[in-house]
């Protein structure tokens, strides 16, 4: 017997997105933003009309939620809260980043686990999404208290992953050495080595350029952006946010092509460098955030002509390319406004979701280069994905092969943004290309498998 096919009505679906997830303001925004441009394209295409496909998609695989007890340098027993959203495994194993901050919540995680499944399918390698992490803060704490606690968050979570089955990878307060922690913990317990993890060491399964992608992917997509308009990045003047990986290596890669980025932030403020962020200025700061681990501020004791603006974000300065690279919703509608009454024209997000939905309105009304994170921050998972593949082949590509497969990868997502976002205009609405051509590969994948 057919199943009975329901047609799909954008406001019935928010609201029982809605309902069944309520107190999860992040997570409705992320599905809002998806829904507003996938819904249309259903209603016109028969094969996926009727099939629930979206509100299958909207509900994870499966959620864990764990507890994660640690004991601290002092002595104390500290608990912690870990979770892993297997969101969408149509096409691959669940893939995603780990995120350790004490803000994390289910409502974060989920709206990180849904956009992933989108970007993951745009990368066009076989990935799933999922994403996870904890409410636990780095900030301050020793490498031995980092240690217990990765140790802790593993001694659960290796029952639910695998190489097959869910491969996680850092994300904010997750780099090399938390990574390191995990995996080292993985192989004790499993008493396997394998490629269960990315984002490894070089020595020990890792692949070039991984740390790099995320910030070398998000200014190659600009980059393809701007040809669309005859124009390059050379000479360009570029506001960052963040100052973590993703932010630092699209500093390094925007400063390679000839522009000239003039602010790095963290959550206490922003640095102004009006003379640029250099490679030796991004040396310093490279070290400050990865080794030092101290805040931005300490920038301008190193090179006074730099201001620091405590409490504030970057979108004020003049600039032609804004790449918001620290976390969501760190873009506000205001903010918009004032980076387009500035002249900034291309916005290439490298964090995920950062633009809120006004800031994303204003954007595209003004008919500027607008990048979806899950558009033009994809370069780092799909680096994941070859760093998978390496792994499997048990061979490593060297630095100028993965960069060389990286940059392909962000050409053919932007032309499948194009193939499904451009207007009869000629404007390439991002949103709507990126968000169609994620469904589309997944969709296809659900309808096959039946309903599972
Ligand atoms: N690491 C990766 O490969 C990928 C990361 N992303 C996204 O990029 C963004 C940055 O991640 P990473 O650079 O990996 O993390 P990170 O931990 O290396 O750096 C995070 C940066 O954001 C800043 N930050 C965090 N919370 C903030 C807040 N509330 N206000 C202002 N600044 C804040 C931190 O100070 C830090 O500079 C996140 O949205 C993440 O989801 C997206 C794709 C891949
Ligand atoms: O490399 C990965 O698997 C995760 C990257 C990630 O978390 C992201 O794309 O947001």
């Amino acid at each position: 017997m057919e199943p009975k096919t329901t047609k799909l009505e954008l406001k019935k679906f928010m609201d029982l997105v809605k309902k069944r997830n309520p107190h999860e303001p992040e997570y409705l925004q992320a599905v809002e933003e998806v829904a507003e441009t996938v819904v249309p394209f259903i209603l016109s295409n028969e094969i996926y009309n009727g099939k629930q496909i979206l509100t299958r998609m909207v509900e994870p695989e499966r959620v864990l939620m764990f507890r994660v007890p640690w004991i601290n340098d002092s002595g104390e027993i500290i608990v912690n809260r870990g979770y892993r959203i297997e969101m969408n495994s149509a096409i691959g194993p669940y893939k995603g980043g780990l995120r350790f901050h004490p803000t994390v919540n289910l409502s974060i995680l989920k709206f990180l686990a849904f956009e992933q499944v989108y970007k993951n399918a745009l990368t066009t390698l076989p990935m799933g999404g999922g994403k996870g992490g904890s409410d636990f803060d780095p900030k301050g704490k020793s490498d031995v208290e980092i240690m217990r606690f990765c140790q802790s968050f593993m001694s659960e979570l290796f029952r639910h992953i695998g190489p097959n089955t869910d491969i996680p990878a850092g994300d904010i307060g997750v780099g090399s050495r938390e990574i390191g922690y995990l995996f080292g913990m993985y192989k004790k317990l499993r008493n396997e080595f394998t490629g269960v993890l990315t984002g490894k060491g070089m020595s020990w399964g890792g692949s070039l350029i991984r740390p790099e992608a995320t910030g070398y992917g998000t200014v190659y997509f600009a980059q393809s952006m701007l040809e669309t308009r005859g124009d390059t990045l050379k000479g360009k003047t570029i506001t960052v946010s963040g100052s973590g990986n993703v932010a630092q290596y699209a500093c390094e890669k925007a400063t390679q092509l000839g522009a000239k980025v003039v602010t790095l932030s963290d959550s206490s403020g922003y640095i102004y460098d009006a003379e640029g962020i250099n490679e030796d200025k991004l040396a310093f700061v490279m070290n400050l955030k990865n080794n030092i681990r101290g805040r931005i501020s300490e920038y301008v004791k190193e090179y006074p002509n730099a201001t620091f603006f405590a409490g504030e974000r970057p979108w004020g300065i003049k600039c032609d390319v804004a790449m918001p690279c620290a976390t969501q919703n760190e873009v506000s509608g205001e903010d918009a406004k004032l980076l387009l009454s500035n002249g900034c024209y291309v916005i290439s997000e490298g964090a995920n979701m950062p633009s809120t939905p006004e800031a994303v309105h204003n954007f595209q009304a003004a008919k500027i280069l607008y990048a979806p994170g899950k558009a033009s921050n994809a370069g780092g998972v799909a680096t994941s994905g070859l760093e998978m593949s390496q792994n499997s082949l048990r061979i490593n590509w060297t630095r100028d092969e993965v960069d060389k497969r990286l940059k392909k990868i962000m050409a053919d997502i932007h032309d499948s943004c194009t193939k499904y976002g451009k207007n009869e205009n000629g404007y390439i609405d991002y949103v709507r290309g990126a968000n169609i051509a994620g469904f589309v590969k997944v969709a296809d994948a659900m309808l096959a498998h039946g309903v599972v």
